[in-house]
């Protein structure tokens, strides 16, 4: 071999032990035998640990020198079958599933290799050994049957620490380990009271049992945090004195009378001619399919006033009414002395912003778009005239309460509500519209208030009966009705529509209607 081919070979030397080092070393060198390795070390100059290193590699395997092993006079190919008869540690089938854990082990506490010479197992290990404890310690501890010599075999050099015999002379040692393994599989003992209890190995300094024992887990430490307020459950331990625990406490009650009004509403019983008339009226949320099957067109705005399967009577009172005339803008007001002269009688939409009173004077007149509606609350913001041919007038309101506008502006929006209500002459009849879901609120009252001081007949309308449930219309009908029933301004009964679904429109129409009957022109 050449200078240059001596170099080569020392690299794929340093190479090779590199990957011994990484535990590739077998597949590596299960190409090569082992006369060719010794010339190759000495050639390249090994050091002598590493040349060692080398020979013992190559001892496992038969030198053929092309990579196949023979072993009792026969060709054996691949790595582990051909070890198998000589090998008690690593080529045994109840070896080769132990070294599973074994080799997990390798990565916590060191890098270890494992060797066997004619039948010798060996253990290389590079770091990390714990003092006095040794492979054959190990392979006692896992409870293994050892035929044959175990050595250690440290980073450098050999060490031989403990052997034991074949035929069991040493048989202290064997009832050393037979003890040990007693202690060892004693995990939990009877306490006073008569309860298992696992034996804390730790505390009782049995360095060598714990080293055995299996690793224990580790308990789930729950973390209470004591500002979240989130968590629902509320731990004892966490002291009464934060300002967040207060405010929990707080929460529970607001939402106990919450619930309460809740059931209170659910405990209304409402009285049969509300319930028929929501029934009759088709009112409250209800399945297109239901709909589109009662031979009603879904396509079309608010289906259920469409006359289709209304009776001729009818038919000719809705075609008579007032509402057949086409619906004109012709005013609008921001303050009272903008407002047009009452030439006709003024029927008035009035309620909270968004509650849907636009919506309802297109539903009314089955003129969509004439009147502009959004589903932003403060979209109408002064007072605007419409009026139908020459007999009636209707007076879209600004809405009251939460809208996308200035206070002061939704202020001077309320007080010219508030003054045209209570002053306007023509007034005929006030609609004081309430959403079916929410009821009446504060300002709902203030207004009924001021009706009631002025004398201004008004009627409570509930909008939007289509995203409740039927009974729960009837309920809201029933609860209203009951709230009012002193007041001497408010006409009964309570309406109760969908601008989206057309119901209850034909009712209401009918009763604007019978009142624009009696206007004189
Ligand atoms: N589901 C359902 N939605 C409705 C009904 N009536 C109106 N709406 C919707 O409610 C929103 C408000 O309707 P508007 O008619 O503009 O309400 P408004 O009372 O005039 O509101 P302001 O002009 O802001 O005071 C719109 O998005 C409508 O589509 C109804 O009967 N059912
Ligand atoms: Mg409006």
């Amino acid at each position: 071999m050449g200078g240059g081919g001596t170099a080569a070979v020392g690299a794929a030397l340093a190479k090779v032990v590199m990957r011994a080092r990484r535990g590739e070393w077998r597949r590596h060198l299960s190409t090569v035998g082992e006369p060719e390795f010794q010339k190759m070390a000495v050639g390249a100059g090994l050091k002598t640990s590493l040349r060692s290193k080398v020979k013992v590699s190559a001892g496992r395997f038969d030198a053929t020198g092309n990579g196949t092993r023979i072993i009792d006079g026969k060709k054996k190919h691949g790595r582990r079958n051909s070890v198998k008869k000589k090998s008690k540690w690593y080529g045994s089938d109840e070896a080769e599933s132990d070294s599973e854990p074994y080799q997990r082990n390798r990565k916590d506490e060191s890098v270890e290799s494992s060797l066997e010479i004619d039948g010798t197992k060996s253990t290389n290990r590079y770091k990390g050994r714990k003092s006095g404890e040794t492979s054959a310690d190990k392979l006692r501890l896992k409870g293994k049957k050892i035929d044959g010599t175990v050595s250690t075999n440290r980073h450098k050099g050999y060490a031989e620490d403990e052997v034991l015999g074949k035929d069991g002379k040493s048989k202290e040692k064997s009832n050393q380990i037979a003890e040990k393994k007693q202690i060892r599989l004693q995990t939990r003992v009877l306490n006073k009271t008569g309860k298992k209890t696992r034996i804390n190995r730790k505390a009782s300094g049995d360095g060598s049992a714990e080293s055995g024992a299996p690793p224990q887990k580790r308990k789930r430490v729950i973390k209470i945090d004591p500002y979240d307020i989130s968590n629902k459950r509320l731990d004892d331990t966490i002291p009464n004195n934060g300002r967040y625990f207060q405010s929990s406490i707080e929460n529970v009650v607001e939402k106990k009378t919450e619930m309460s009004k809740n059931a209170q509403f659910r405990a209304i019983q409402p009285s049969p001619s509300i319930l028929s008339f929501v029934e009759d009226n088709l009112l409250g949320r209800r399945r297109l399919n239901e709909l589109q099957n009662a031979g009603y067109n879904i396509k079309l705005s608010a289906p259920l006033d469409n006359i289709l399967f209304s009776t001729s009577k009818e038919r000719e009172r809705i075609e008579e009414s007032v509402f057949r005339n086409k619906l004109e803008f012709f005013a609008a007001a921001k303050i009272s002395s903008s407002f047009p002269p009452p030439m006709i009688p003024e029927i008035a939409f009035s309620g909270r912003s968004n509650v849907g009173k636009s919506s309802l004077l297109n539903a009314l007149t089955r003129q969509w778009g004439v009147v502009r509606t959004s589903d932003k609350p403060g979209l109408t913001q002064t007072i605007n005239f419409f009026k139908l041919a020459s007999k009636l007038c209707l007076v879209d309101l600004p809405g009251y309460g939460f809208a996308y506008a200035k206070d002061e502006v939704k202020e001077a929006w309320e007080e010219l509500v508030k003054e045209y209500v209570s002053t306007r002459v023509g007034l005929q009849r006030v609609c004081l519209l309430i959403d079916t879901k929410w009821g009446m609120k504060p300002r709902d009252h203030e207004l009924i208030d001021l009706m009631e001081k002025s004398q201004t007949p008004y009627q409570i309308v509930l909008t939007k009966t289509d995203i409740v449930f039927p009974i729960d219309v009837a309920r809201r009908a029933m609860q209203i009705q009951e709230d009012l029933k002193k007041n001497k301004s408010v006409v009964n009964p309570v309406m109760m529509v969908s601008s989206k679904s057309g119901a209850g429109i034909r009712s209401l129409r009918t009763v604007l209607a019978n009142l624009a009957r009696f206007i004189k022109p």
